[in-house]
């Protein structure tokens, strides 16, 4: 979990996991891959495990935080393609909290797809090529749910593009920001 400029989640760490630069990552003899991929990997960096008890904290953070704030509801919108299947799993843990705690609050889903990457590098400009209705969020808060921060740009662009749209607040929740040159700095509120 992270703190950022524009909507710092209270007492959490600075910053999420890092992993540093000498990391050498599991063997992959250790982990099951699809054999399709064995030839073009090295190394297990980040195991499924890992991912999934994160999220559950991430969840846990987000319904502390976020939710008794907001008891109109939030919107979670999840940025397609990349971000569906943390939105799916992250959703499942926060609909679960949501469920069993003292204090719940409406939730709805909505979708935006984006594209920034070309192959496998962010070319910088970004598209918005789909989605639903953003006039929806007018009022909403906005809980922003993407795979990994590059360079950053996709995340300033969509929220530029929804602030017009008047939403009484945006979070942004990603599973990984990329340690990179090219980031212009951008930090998501959750990490
Ligand atoms: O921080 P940035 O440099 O802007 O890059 C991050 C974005 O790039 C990837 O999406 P992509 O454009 O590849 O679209 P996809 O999710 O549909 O594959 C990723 O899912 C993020 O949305």
């Amino acid at each position: 979990m992270a703190s950022s400029k524009n909507g710092t989640l209270k007492g959490k760490p600075e910053i999420g996991i890092v992993i540093k630069d000498d990391y050498a990552g599991y063997p992959l003899n250790m982990f099951c891959v699809p054999k399709h991929y064995e030839a073009d990997l090295t190394d297990i960096m980040i195991p499924a495990g890992l991912i999934n008890d994160r999220i559950e904290r991430i969840a846990r953070d987000i319904v502390q935080d976020i939710i008794p704030q907001e008891n109109q509801g939030i919107v979670v919108l999840c940025v397609l393609k990349g971000g569906y299947k943390f939105f799916a799993d992250l959703l499942d843990k926060i609909k679960q909290l949501n469920r069993n705690s003292e204090e719940s609050i409406p939730i709805s889903i909505d979708f935006i797809r984006l594209q920034s990457y070309k192959n496998d590098k962010s070319q910088g400009s970004i598209q918005v090529i789909g989605g639903d209705r953003l006039e929806n969020l007018k009022g909403k808060c906005v809980l922003v749910v993407e795979d990994i921060i590059d360079t950053g740009g996709t995340m300033i662009k969509l929220k530029e593009l929804l602030a017009k749209h008047e939403p009484k607040c945006v979070k942004v929740a990603s599973l990984l920001v990329k340690r990179s040159a090219r980031n212009c700095g951008y930090k998501p509120d959750c990490e």
